[in-house]
């Protein structure tokens, strides 16, 4: 069963909105909630078209709403804070594959186990493989295996998907399951720097050759991971870095560790780089999705 009390990663929303708005009454925090035949509705959230019909679901509706236009680009646009339990019903509506969950519950026990994708960052990844129609991709970050094995799960039998991790009792749990899956023949893991390991591909004259990346390792490589990657992906090929909000502390000015700081970086690098586009999904911790261009 899927809960987010299991130690999946995902991101709250604006929790310093979220403190600031609850002192302020409904009406005067949220001007486009009426009252309808003493119940109250939301007129212009898409995502909320019900009635709220007692207090506490009234509140936790209005706590999850915000309006933003802080930075100009929008005008007066609403979006949701996903809570924990706005989060488990995201994860009700999850299809992870039976051998993905197993794998999940044996790495909910070990150490780091945080570190692992949530499901419905995992099925995103999967669908985007697929929508790709990717045959070659590359990992880097693989922990236990359940964001690669997602991955090789929907690829073709033909397929290679480069799983890069310098932790070998790790690799040995994703070894096994990706044996269990039946997939071990897709997958080439790869033990050591990752780094290391994307150069040699390109030494091998591998570049311009994968069609899909994904980057989930050490957050301060990021940069040297993405551009050793612009050269193994094909135009038009994908490219998708976690934790890009950073558990909401890229936006917060209060924030200057080092960590946090080489996000910002490449997200503001990745804003300004004309060679791919971009997409930053709010999904997970945050993920962002190049498009080689
Ligand atoms: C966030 S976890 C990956 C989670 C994985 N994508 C999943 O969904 O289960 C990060 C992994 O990156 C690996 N890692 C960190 N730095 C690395 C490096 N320089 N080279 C290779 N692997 C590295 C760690 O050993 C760890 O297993």
């Amino acid at each position: 069963m899927l809960t987010s009390n299991m130690g999946l990663r995902f991101m709250s929303y604006p929790q310093n909105l979220l403190t600031k708005f609850s002192s302020l009454s409904p009406v005067t925090a949220f001007p486009s909630i009426k009252t309808v035949k003493g119940a109250f509705s939301c007129s212009c959230c898409v995502v909320c078209q019900f009635n709220l019909d007692d207090f506490s679901s009234k509140k936790r509706h209005l706590e999850r709403v915000y309006s933003t236009n802080s930075n100009g680009k929008f005008s007066n646009k609403q979006f949701i804070s996903v809570d924990s339990e706005l989060y488990d019903y995201i994860l009700s509506n999850v299809r992870e594959p039976e051998i993905l969950g197993q794998l999940r519950e044996e790495t909910a026990s070990m150490r780091a186990s945080k570190m692992q994708v949530s499901p419905d960052q995992a099925q995103l990844l999967a669908m985007l493989v697929q929508i790709l129609g990717a045959k070659r991709c590359i990992e880097v970050g693989v922990y236990t295996g359940y964001s690669s094995l997602a991955v090789a799960l929907v690829l073709p039998e033909s397929g290679r998907l480069v799983a890069c991790d310098r932790d070998l009792e790790c690799l040995e749990v994703a070894k096994r399951y990706y044996e269990l899956a039946g997939v071990s023949h897709k997958v080439d893991v790869r033990h050591g720097l990752a780094a290391d390991t994307l150069k040699s591909l390109i030494a091998n004259g591998e570049a311009s050759s994968y069609d899909f990346a994904f980057i989930d390792a050490e957050k301060r490589m990021n940069e040297e991971y993405f551009e050793l990657l612009l050269q193994l992906v094909r135009v038009r090929g994908l490219i998708v870095i976690d934790n890009v909000l950073w558990y909401g502390k890229v936006a917060d000015p209060m924030v200057d560790d080092k960590m946090t700081d080489s996000i910002r970086r490449l997200n503001k690098k990745i804003m300004e780089d004309d060679r791919v586009g971009i997409s930053m999904v709010p999904i997970g911790d945050g993920m962002t999705i190049c498009q080689k261009r």
